[in-house]
């Protein structure tokens, strides 16, 4: 057996799953031999020793729960030379031979670094926003997804016994892909990603007056954080259509909640390949879901690629919502 102690932590922001990864990773690595130590908040944990042994009965009972056993920190300590140094000798002081970090790109590039100054890392995504380019799917998206839904359906309710318009921001940073599937699945007149630049008059005021006119009374225009401005926007289309139009956003409501069967699926099997892959002396990789297989990539090559944009299925949301 290659290594006797791993350490594993959560970084970023939290997601639905997480600590189904992290039940994973305990259990496949205790099970295999291996001590594991639990890092609190992240790369912040790391930088200050804040580690607990973990045993078999640890990860009871989390399966189930929302956020991360481990809570989790942005550290801007570590996104420094010094402080991956730091990092990296706390490991060695604590007898930690590899990590497995959970989070999202940020977090990898972490863990790309960490490597490099001598502690070798594998890394699961977890996030809400499904952005991390290497994967098709991230942990936390399925049941972020569900639940902005179920948000969106509850406005959906208000909207339409006023005969409003409803425009709604969804979380993903700088990826609309949390906004593009929201958007189908309530029926969205309009979604506005980042990857599509749109234009007022043609793609929102105008569909919606095409709309209007066969007979529609109220609208949900569903926006992706990296498009932003809900509000303005929101007062721009009760000028332009007289239409009376509210702003949402929804927010951190979205990172929360029981995570979906398929988050505690994904992040199981991609917390027992972690350690497998750490056991099996393979370090610096990333596991993620390719042609909708769990496999593992080199980070550095996974961090180079960029995020493809579903344009045809954006481009089929429009057809049918209209
Ligand atoms: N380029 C980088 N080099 C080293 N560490 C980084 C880098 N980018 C982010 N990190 C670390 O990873 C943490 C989480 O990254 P962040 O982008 O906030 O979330 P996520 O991992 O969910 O995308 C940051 O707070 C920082 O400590
Ligand atoms: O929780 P914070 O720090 O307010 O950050 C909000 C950001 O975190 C997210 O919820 C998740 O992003 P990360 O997974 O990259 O941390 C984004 O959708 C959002 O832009
Ligand atoms: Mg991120």
């Amino acid at each position: 057996m290659s290594m006797k102690k791993i350490g594993v932590l959560t970084s970023g922001g939290d997601a639905p799953g997480m600590n189904a990864a992290v039940r994973a990773v305990a259990r496949t690595a205790l099970t295999s031999g291996m001590e594991v130590l639990g890092i609190r908040r992240g790369y912040q944990g790391l930088l200050s020793g804040d580690v607990f042994e973990m045993d078999l009965r640890s990860v009871s009972d989390i399966i189930h729960h929302g956020g991360t056993m481990l809570y989790t920190a942005r550290s801007k300590e570590y996104n420094t030379p010094e402080g991956v140094q730091k990092a990296a000798d706390m490991c060695r002081k604590l007898g930690i031979e590899g990590v497995v970090v959970i989070g999202g790109d940020g977090s990898f590039r972490g863990a790309r670094d960490l490597t490099g100054a001598g502690i070798p890392c594998v890394c699961i995504p977890g996030t809400i926003d499904n952005d991390v380019a290497s994967s098709e799917y991230t942990v936390g998206f399925d049941t972020a997804m569900n639940t902005a839904v179920d948000m969106v359906d509850r406005l959906r309710d208000t909207t339409e016994s006023h005969d409003r318009c409803s425009v709604v921001e969804v979380m993903g940073r700088r990826c609309g892909d949390l906004a593009l599937l929201v958007g189908i699945a309530v029926g969205a007149t309009v979604i506005l990603v980042p990857e599509v630049p749109f234009d007022f008059q043609k793609d929102i005021i105008d569909r919606m007056q095409f709309t209007q006119k066969t007979g529609k009374k109220h609208f949900i225009i569903v926006v992706a954080e990296g498009v932003g401005g809900v509000t303005e926007l929101a007062h721009k289309i009760e000028e332009s259509t007289g239409i009376e139009t509210r702003a949402t956003v929804l927010g951190h409501v979205q990172r929360g909640g029981s995570p979906t069967l398929r988050d505690r699926v994904v992040a199981s099997e991609m917390g027992y390949k972690a350690v497998k892959l750490l056991e099996s002396g393979r370090s610096n990789r990333v596991i993620v879901v390719r042609e909708g297989k769990v496999v593992d990539l080199d980070i550095t090559e996974a961090l180079a690629m960029k995020r493809p944009f579903n344009k045809e299925l954006y481009d089929i949301a429009l057809k049918i919502s209209i």
